[in-house]
């Protein structure tokens, strides 16, 4: 019954934790997917085309002016009058690409000449450029080239070998014949600052991409292989991109998936690419979803903590309720049953001697008469008090019938059992209960019998009530003890 009891309570534990968890766990776990995903949403939808068109928009104030004024270059019209005259005095064109240089706050500025192959800087003559030189190949290449400009990065060879980027436009003479290319020089580090500023600012990686594919310009953390083909689960995706101009992209790198955003460039004839590290932007998240299922674990251990509180002392409530006696405090037959079964049990593990004294109040049924069924319930409390008062820990007091108690004692045998009855009786009879108001002089029969490892405990009881009608047959205030199972039925009188 009690196990049936217990296995109720840890089903309902069971079934409220699972259903707490299982709440808490839906419920933060939706949170998180729909939370992940409009952050998702937010980067391929807002946050990466408004950080490009930002990005566009600076780029567009530091990399397209110089293009501009490129192109102001070699339009201008001193400069072509100046090659067409013959390139006569050197100073008025160092003069002049120096003001250039000046005026736009650029690195370097030159012209190359493609009729004498001289480069001229804002200093004067740098040197001659000659097809066989590696280092000249960019003026080869930008004098057959079909558009009017390139941007080319490379090292400058009028400051140190500088990282530069150039912006290299052709220049015609009046008649558009190709003269020469003139431009302006940028460092390449105030361009990767800039980057560098744009992806502390943005929190992205950013940088930019050839119509070839090669990674010309990037940040300082962004480590790439120049030929964006061979990085890592983007290399698949280059062609597309390439072809398409603009879109957002994703690609998986180690289980992170990257959200890309690319931008052509038309002035620059680069591809801007903005990149956003999925798994990164989550973590907030990812946070906030680990604290939450902490807490949800908390709340749950908590509330089953508390239930199994309440159940628990409910339970007891419930179980003591039911097995003790309102009017005496003593426990019920049933709890007895219960108890005895216990202590046969551990009587088979360690054999001891087990006495039972069956005591039963003389005429109550004179005291409920004379004074009153309370007065009568009264002096049924105040034997119960004396029974217990000198009980063990280890003995067993049950209110066994109206008037009738039952005293089970451990490791008593029958003769010690005898003699504890008889003081028993000796005291209660010496104890008068007050009343209403009187004193009430109160006796016990009493019947003792011990156990006998043949029989059943129920037997033992028998044997002590036979032995308590001969007490009461032998005029009452007395204590018999009972005869061994096995021999006749004449209970000893004691009278110590
Ligand atoms: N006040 C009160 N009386 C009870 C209770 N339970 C049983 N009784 C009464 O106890 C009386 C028992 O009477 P009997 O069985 O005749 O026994 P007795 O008068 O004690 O006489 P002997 O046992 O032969 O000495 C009955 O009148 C019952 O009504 C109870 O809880 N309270």
């Amino acid at each position: 019954m009690k196990d049936f009891r217990i296995f109720d309570r840890r089903g309902l534990l069971l079934a409220l934790g699972l259903l707490l968890t299982s709440g808490f766990f839906a419920t933060t776990l939706f949170g998180y997917f729909v939370s992940k995903q409009a952050i998702r949403d937010a980067i391929i939808g807002q946050d990466l085309p408004l950080t490009a068109s930002n990005i566009y928009s600076e780029i567009q104030k530091d990399l397209v002016r110089p293009v501009l004024i490129s192109s102001t270059m070699a339009n201008d019209t001193f400069l072509r009058a100046w090659v067409l005259k013959g390139e006569g005095n050197v100073t008025d064109m160092a003069r002049y690409l120096n003001e250039m240089k000046e005026r736009y706050g650029a690195f370097s500025s030159f012209f190359v000449s493609d009729k004498s192959t001289i480069y001229y800087t804002g200093e004067g003559v740098l040197k001659r450029v000659s097809p066989n030189e590696p280092r000249d190949a960019w003026y080869y290449r930008v004098r057959d080239m079909k558009q009017d400009y390139e941007i080319n990065v490379d090292p400058d060879l009028a400051n140190a070998d500088a990282l530069t980027i150039f912006i290299n436009y052709r220049v015609f003479d009046f008649s558009g014949n190709y003269i020469g290319a003139t431009g302006i020089g940028l460092t390449v580090d105030a361009v990767r600052r800039l980057i560098n500023d744009y992806q502390q600012r943005f929190q992205r990686t950013i940088y930019f991409v050839n119509t070839e594919g090669q990674v010309v310009l990037f940040g300082n953390q962004t480590s790439r292989a120049p030929d964006l083909r061979a990085t890592p689960g983007l290399g698949p995706l280059v062609d597309r991109i390439l072809k398409e101009k603009a879109g957002s992209y994703q690609y998986l790198v180690k289980g992170d998936n990257h959200i890309l955003n690319v931008n052509f460039l038309p002035e620059l004839k680069w591809y801007l690419f903005v990149e956003q590290n999925e798994e990164q932007a989550l973590a907030g998240i990812r946070r906030t979803l680990y604290t939450n299922l902490a807490i949800s674990l908390v709340v749950t251990m908590i509330v089953l903590f508390l239930t199994h509180l309440v159940l628990s002392r409910y339970q007891h409530r419930i179980e003591e309720m039911a097995s003790t006696d309102k009017l005496t405090g003593l426990l019920n037959r049933h709890a007895f049953a219960i108890l005895m079964d216990k202590l046969m049990a551990e009587h088979h593990r360690v054999p001891q001697p087990i006495a039972m004294l069956l005591a039963d109040i003389d005429n109550f049924k004179e005291i409920n008469d004379r004074h009153g069924h309370q007065a009568g319930d009264k002096v049924l409390g105040s034997v119960a008090a004396m029974l217990l008062h000198d009980q063990r820990q280890s003995d067993i007091a049950v209110r066994w019938g109206g008037e009738e108690f039952l005293l089970v004692l451990r490791g008593c045998d029958l003769t010690e059992a005898t003699r504890i009855a008889e003081n028993l009786r000796q005291k209660i009879a010496a104890t008068p209960i007050a009343v209403n108001g009187r004193q009430v002089n109160v006796t016990v029969s009493i019947g003792v019998s011990e156990y006998e490892e043949t029989e059943l405990p129920d037997q033992t009881v028998d044997r002590a009530d036979a032995a308590l009608y001969e007490a009461k047959k032998a005029g009452r205030n007395r204590v018999e003890a009972a005869t061994g199972q096995g021999q006749a039925q004449e209970p000893i009188s004691v009278r110590l």
